[in-house]
């Protein structure tokens, strides 16, 4: 059973171990999963906190309050001391939903004994349902299974939805549902560069049912598109809705993380640093000793083993940037603030120096711990994974390092004119520079991506290519066949032959407007699909704006969308277009001032208009000016916005080449977008 009801729904881990994080957590995420895949239209969200009442109870309340439709808590339910769910529960509901506890206890003891000890307590407060689940991930998902097909009723009922309510027919089904399977094959590293098809439409050979999609009928074909238009922002917001943080994981050596995103706290079990460590060549001294004459005993340079005696008054030692301190030293002085008074006869040893400036107690000495203390977190989890942070790896001796596993993100282009870069191309077929644009895309922002090849347009051949795309990915991006043309059958063929829901056909910008998204279960798995056009322009700026937010937010990016920062744009940039127009944009700083330039020809099919373009402007339909003139010293311009990317991969569009400007600041800009205001 796929239910179609809009939800929202919370996962509440209730666990003091999860919580702390001594305890792997598995139960949410895998709830999380099958809740996707059972209510693929519902928002779920997550969160782990500890066998707490009072904070449960709050958390209930607060969801109450919220008007969140279902919460389901995992973890509490038994007969320890700490076990309280059930008690919080009680004490936030005003009706106890006793059916929905029994038939999970019912069910459940029909696998096993044990379920007798379980103390679930179900009800509704305010119009939220809330049912009790086990701990175990295998306990809640089964007992999940056992009253799921009643919870979209539940809700209808609670929110007095009378039509909905008279329509639906419970048949608690007795078929099993299928569990969600591990996906993190698919992620493997291997996937990369696989192809399913390089041919159009050959080796596609395997038995699947022919299409129910018919593009004989041209002229029953729609005069307007079936697609309400929606805005980017809207657009934007239901993919997020749609898509989930990954919270598998893969332990992979320190070096091959680059680019990945941390999926633990990396602490330090060492202080830094580990001793006190000299910041000049010189000498350690004793700083009450004050200026003037001191014996210079040892040396400590850098690697040897650190000196042991402790420093007298009137001693100094030798010192190398970088060697520990010796004990009773306070102070080094650096070797340009000291004067030799006396040498051994070779010139080998200093004997007697003198210190010509006052020393103050703790210069030029690092701490121990006065970088990191001892145990404190260095790396974040969800940092994304820099040169230093390898750096810092290797520094801890960090040899492996947990990621969070990347989403399987399969690219199949459309067309019957589309041709392998490398094949001989006849009158009206045009190579395709899709599907390699978009996989470097992805990889420029640390993602893997599947080849699935390039597929006619036929709709049989464009059901058996998705299949094999639905069979190992997540994420499916297509480009090519998203219009109005009677062979344009992506979005119909993901309708008819795979029951997928088009969340949105159309998006109100130039370019980029068929571009559309589309969910749906394939073998019990929710499949995110996103439609790009087949024009250069439009499939790389959607890509951008769409797909790789998306891909971070999964990736548990919090900064997943591109932030804005101010630049000029001095040029007039008209749009005579009823769509907000993405102008491709050079983004330079010059004298302080970022400025932006279009990029050359903008129509959509020109993928030149890409290359060097670090910015997106959002001129708004009908506009010829900037709305907000500055008079600078270089004349007029206008102030609008321009997205920053704070973390992370730093240019937007780097593998089309850097800024055309020399500046190294602008090297570490990254532009998203300009509004011009
Ligand atoms: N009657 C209408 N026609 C069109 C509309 C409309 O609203 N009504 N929208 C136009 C817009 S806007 C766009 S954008 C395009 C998008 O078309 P599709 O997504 O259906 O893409 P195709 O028709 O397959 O191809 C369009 C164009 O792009 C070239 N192409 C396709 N794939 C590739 C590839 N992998 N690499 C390079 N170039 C590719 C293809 O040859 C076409 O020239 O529809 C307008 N039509
Ligand atoms: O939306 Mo299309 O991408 O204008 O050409
Ligand atoms: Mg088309």
């Amino acid at each position: 059973m796929i239910s179609s009801i809009n939800m929202s729904i919370r996962v509440l881990v209730v666990s003091d171990t999860r919580s702390s994080g001594d305890a792997k957590d598995t139960a949410g995420p895998k709830l999380m999963e099958k809740l996707h895949v059972l209510f693929p239209y519902a928002e779920v969200a997550c969160n782990t906190i500890p066998d707490d009442k009072a904070e449960i109870k709050s958390y209930l309340q607060k969801y109450a309050k919220q008007d969140i439709d279902v919460v389901f808590t995992t973890g509490g339910t038994g007969f320890s001391p700490r076990d309280v769910t059930p008690e919080a529960t009680r004490e936030v509901i005003e009706k106890e939903a006793p059916g929905l506890a029994t038939a999970m206890m019912f069910r459940s003891l029909a696998k096993t004994e044990m379920a007798m000890l379980s103390r679930a307590v179900c009800g509704v407060a305010s119009k939220t349902l809330i049912v009790n689940l086990p701990g175990s991930p295998k306990g809640a998902l089964e007992c999940l299974d056992f009253i799921k097909e009643a919870i979209p009723h539940a809700v209808n009922c609670i929110n007095d939805r009378k039509e909905e309510v008279a329509r639906e027919h419970i048949t608690i089904s007795q078929q099993p549902v299928a569990q969600p399977q591990e996906q993190s094959s698919a992620s493997k590293e291997a996937r990369e560069d696989v192809t399913i098809s390089q041919q159009p439409g050959a080796q596609l050979q395997e038995q699947s049912s022919p299409s129910r999609v018919k593009v004989n009928k041209v002229a029953a074909r729609n005069r307007e598109s079936p697609y309400p238009m929606v805005e980017e922002k809207d657009a934007s917001d239901v993919i997020i809705k749609h898509c989930m943080p990954i919270h598998e994981t893969d332990t992979v050596p320190f070096e091959e993380s680059f680019g990945r995103v941390l999926a633990e706290n990396v602490c330090t079990p060492e202080p830094i640093p580990a001793f006190r460590a000299s910041i000049k060549d010189g000498y350690a001294v004793k700083s009450a000793d004050g200026m003037g004459k001191r014996t210079v005993k040892q040396k400590a340079i850098a690697g040897d083993k650190p000196i042991e005696d402790e420093l007298q008054h009137g001693e100094a030692v030798r010192i190398s940037t970088g060697a520990p301190v010796p004990p009773g030293a306070d102070a080094v002085v650096q070797v340009e603030d000291t004067k030799l008074l006396q040498a051994s006869e070779d010139g080998s040893e200093e004997i007697a120096i003198e210190i010509l400036k006052e020393p103050k107690a703790g210069q030029d000495i690092r701490d121990i711990g006065s970088e990191v203390a001892k145990d404190s977190v260095v790396l974040h989890k969800y940092d994304r994974i820099d040169a230093a942070h390898i750096g810092i790896m290797a520094q801890l001796g960090k040899l492996e390092v947990k990621v969070v596993r990347r989403p399987a993100v399969g690219i199949l282009s459309t067309g019957n004119e589309i041709k392998e870069p490398w094949e001989r191309i006849q009158p009206g077929q045009i190579r395709d520079s899709n599907r390699y644009t978009l996989k470097h895309m992805l990889r420029k922002f640390g993602f893997h991506s599947m080849d699935c090849g390039i597929v006619k347009d036929d709709p049989n051949v464009v059901k058996q290519a998705l299949e094999k795309a639905f069979e190992q990915n997540e994420y499916v991006i297509t480009t090519g066949g998203a219009s109005m043309g009677e062979f344009d059958v992506v979005k119909r063929v993901l309708e008819v032959d795979f029951d997928a829901r088009i969340h949105f056909g159309r998006v109100n910008m130039k370019p980029g407007k068929p571009t559309s998204f589309a969910t749906l279960v394939y073998k019990g798995k929710l499949k995110k699909v996103f439609c790009l056009p087949g024009n250069p322009a439009s499939c790389s700026v959607c890509c951008l704006l769409f797909v790789i937010p998306a891909l971070r937010y999964v990736e548990n990016q919090r900064d997943y969308k591109f932030p804005m920062i101010r630049a000029d744009v001095p040029e007039k940039v008209p749009n005579s277009d009823a769509r907000p127009d993405y102008r491709r944009v050079t983004v330079e700083a010059k004298d302080g001032i970022i400025s932006a330039y279009s990029n050359g020809n903008q129509i959509s099919s020109n993928l030149n208009s890409v290359c060097n373009a670090n910015g997106l402007a959002i001129i708004q339909p009908q506009s010829t000016i900037p709305q907000r003139p500055i008079h600078s010293p270089f004349g007029t311009t206008y102030v609008s916005e321009v997205p920053l990317e704070q973390r992370g991969p730093l240019e937007m569009f780097p593998m089309f080449g850097m800024p055309t400007n020399n500046s190294s600041w602008m090297r570490s800009l990254s532009v998203g977008r300009v509004v011009i205001q």
